[in-house]
């Protein structure tokens, strides 16, 4: 089949991308022609040959869209500003988010035969959920709790309006496999929350094996790991810290906020997608390969460690509040 990926050397583009080449389909990637992007263009199209082609642009032009789009039978779009990204950028996010989801509905409607449409979504749209019993399950109600649910909960209504053959994937946490700056954003989540994890190749596996499904169209899809990869934030972010030689951190440095995350309930998406290949500690391993330091600054760890520590620290406002408490 002839697919066009958005965002396509994304983390889940790129997965998704290889696997729809692994599996024969010839795909179009639009994305934005960034260094790292261009790499991942190279790879591809050393791998594909003539089964991949790359066009760079930008989602928030229609014309854009117009000339990926057409010829295609799927569109798979994730083409998306996340968070926390997102927070530093809400006029943009909600011109690529919203008005670009739009663009690529329109186009993909203007065709002479229309193709079919999936849309990335997130788990987040349920909301805060904790004080709920899990796992989170399809008919459950949705609910905004900041921009980027409000987002992906507009491009899934559009979507469900347009017309289209449409399906919509709710992914759990998918952790990238690169290098990823550390971000306060890692002490807002408390330690005792429900955690999903995906690992990037099987949610490209799981977007990829719908593309040539004939029962993911009409429906929304909840797609995480499944039973293995449901963990608690603390076991998730220890196993990290460990790997990376770091050590856990206090406890005190971390929020109690609620956030938006959960278990889900994958029964009915594995049964037909069969996409849940690796275990919570697989994708520990996998992440750790890139996000490890280097083995010469490995050897260091336990001299940099306290410093490393520190630096961390420094980023959580909860440690900052407990420290002048306790001075
Ligand atoms: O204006 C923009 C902004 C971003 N991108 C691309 O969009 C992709 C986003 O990927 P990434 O930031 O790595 O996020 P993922 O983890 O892959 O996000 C996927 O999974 C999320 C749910 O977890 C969905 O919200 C997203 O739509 C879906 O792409 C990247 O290739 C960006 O270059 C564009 O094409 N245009």
């Amino acid at each position: 089949m002839r697919v066009l990926v958005t965002g396509a050397f994304g983390n889940i583009g790129f997965s998704t991308v290889q696997e729809l080449l692994r599996q024969g389909h010839t795909v179009r990637c639009l994305d934005l022609r960034t260094k790292p992007n261009e790499q991942k263009a190279s790879q591809i199209s050393r791998e594909a040959g003539e089964r991949v082609t790359v066009q760079w642009g930008d989602i928030r032009q229609r014309e854009v869209l117009a000339e990926a789009v057409r010829d295609q039978e799927v569109v798979v779009h994730l083409a998306a500003i996340l968070p926390p990204d997102i927070y530093e950028k809400l006029e943009l996010a909600y011109e690529v988010n919203v008005e670009g989801t739009r663009n690529a509905i329109e186009v993909a409607r203007q065709q002479p035969r229309p193709p079919r449409f999936l849309f990335g979504s997130s788990l987040d749209v349920f909301g805060y959920t904790q004080d709920q019993p899990p796992p989170r399950k399809v008919t459950d109600p949705v609910q905004a709790t900041d921009d980027y649910t409000r987002h992906k909960l507009e491009g899934e209504a559009m979507l469900k309006q347009s017309g289209l053959t449409w399906t919509i994937f709710r992914f759990a946490d998918v952790p990238p496999l690169g290098p990823r700056p550390i971000h306060p954003i890692m002490f807002r989540i408390p330690l005792e929350t429900r955690l999903e994890m995906l690992h990037t190749f099987d949610a490209g596996l799981a977007v990829a094996n719908a593309v040539s499904s004939d029962e993911v169209w009409g429906k929304i899809w909840l797609i995480g790991g499944g039973p293995s990869c449901q963990v608690r934030y603390r076991d998730y972010l220890n196993r990290m810290l460990e790997v990376m030689g770091i050590g856990s951190l206090p406890e005190e440095a971390f929020g109690h906020e609620p956030y938006c995350t959960d278990w889900l309930d994958t029964s009915e998406s594995q049964r037909v997608l069969r996409y849940q290949r690796h275990s919570f500690e697989e994708i520990i391993q996998d992440v750790a390969k890139y996000a490890a330091p280097p083995a010469p600054v490995r050897a260091l760890m336990p001299l940099l460690r306290p410093v490393v520590r520190r630096q961390m620290l420094k980023l959580s406002p909860y440690w900052q509040k407990a420290q002048a408490r306790s001075a």
